[in-house]
């Protein structure tokens, strides 16, 4: 072969180019989205909303276990008419009024407008969103308007520091169904849990120090309480007790404090069966028997404080520990959006999005 064989043909040469077709629909590109994903609350707390979302959530298999023949006249003849009414007014507790929403809500989205504003100033590529999975906002829906912003590549962050597959897989099961739908999908990734991240770990301990020292007492024991599940799966594989204990673990180390006085339990029991032991309401009531006067609790598992965290520690185990001979108790805020909290959310955001930015 010659030079001139290898030289390009003349343009005039090339076949046409077809005209982009009036009817052709837009494709932006180029962007980045990061899809913060947290649990859900109801839309109200009426009978109806509570219902609708108990319906949704309780129905999800990743989340309840039991055969579908045994569980679906429990939920619906049982669970779904006698829950709604009492958890809508815990929920009427802790409502935020002036939005009409659920604090998670609130949270969840202030979470997003921090990043948001914070990843502006590294890379102006980056969009940020939040959904929830179940309720709204919807994932798939907002794993749409990303798409139609021109994010191309999108990083899904559950905010679970502990991998559960009631929690975690099922956010990342919604957000692939989700993808399943798409005929041009996006590139995906999902952050992994972080439970021993020391960025986590310091962003807990920090808070949880500020936080302590603004009490008018100083607790003798502080505890540290997690959302529980049942026993069950964690004999089938799950790995959210040891990612909990973990967590305790390094907390624990990092403030020099023994087992006696940083205990651990596990919360928000529902049903009959086992759950991760010890139970936070049983420890709380043990602590006040024994003589414990001043009692600290905090929630690391939340990434933003909701119904477990607000009503149930802060009221009803409050109440058990005054009951039961305590005189001092103090539900520890959770990270929210706070500035530590923001630090962990885009430290993993930064990490993740490593090789896109
Ligand atoms: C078998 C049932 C449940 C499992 C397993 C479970 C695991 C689990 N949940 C969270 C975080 C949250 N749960 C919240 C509320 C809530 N959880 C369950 C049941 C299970 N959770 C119910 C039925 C409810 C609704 C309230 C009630 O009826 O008791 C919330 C609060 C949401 C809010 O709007 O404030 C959070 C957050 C984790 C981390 C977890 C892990 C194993
Ligand atoms: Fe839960
Ligand atoms: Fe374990």
């Amino acid at each position: 072969m010659n030079d001139t064989d290898k030289r390009e043909p003349p343009v005039a040469a090339l076949p046409q180019v077809a005209a982009r077709p009036a009817d052709h629909p837009a494709a932006p590109t180029g962007r980045i989205g990061v899809l913060l994903l947290n649990l859900g609350t109801p839309e109200g707390t009426d009978y109806w909303s509570m219902r609708r979302y108990l319906k949704e959530f309780l129905s999800d298999r990743r989340v309840i276990e039991t055969p579908r023949l045994i569980w679906w006249p429990v939920l619906n003849l049982i669970i779904l008419t006698k829950r709604p009414g009492p958890k809508g007014r815990d929920y009427a507790s802790i409502w935020n009024d002036e939005r009409d929403e659920g604090p998670l809500k609130t949270i969840t989205r202030a979470q997003a407008e921090r990043l948001a504003a914070d990843l502006a100033a590294v890379d102006g590529r980056v969009v940020v969103d939040w959904a929830m999975r179940y309720g709204f906002p919807a994932i798939n829906e907002r794993l749409r308007a990303l798409q139609a912003q021109g994010c191309d590549r999108i990083l899904l962050l559950p905010l679970y520091p502990q991998y559960a597959a009631a929690t975690t897989a099922t956010v990342c099961d919604h957000a692939f169904r989700a993808l399943m739908k798409m005929r041009w999908q996006p590139a995906v990734r999902a952050a992994p849990p972080y439970h021993d991240d020391p960025v986590y770990i310091d962003a807990l301990v920090a808070s949880l120090e500020r936080h302590v020292a603004a009490l008018s007492f100083e607790p003798e024991v502080i505890l540290v309480s997690f959302h529980g599940m049942p026993k069950s799966y964690l004999l089938k594989g799950d790995p959210y007790h040891c990612q909990c204990v973990k967590t305790w673990r390094l907390m624990g180390e990092a403030m020099g404090l023994p087992e006696d006085r940083l205990r651990m339990s596990f919360q928000s029991r529902f049903g009959k069966g086992e759950w991760l032991t010890p139970y936070t309401d049983e420890t709380v009531k043990a602590l006040a028997r024994s003589g414990v006067k001043r009692l600290a609790v905090v929630t690391p598992g939340f990434a933003a404080d909701c119904l477990e965290t607000l009503e149930e520690i802060g009221v009803e185990n409050a109440g058990y520990f005054t009951d039961n001979g305590g005189e001092h108790f103090a539900a520890i805020p959770c990270l929210n959006d706070s500035d530590e909290g923001m630090a962990v959310i885009r430290h993993l955001t930064l990490r993740e999005l490593q090789g896109w930015l």
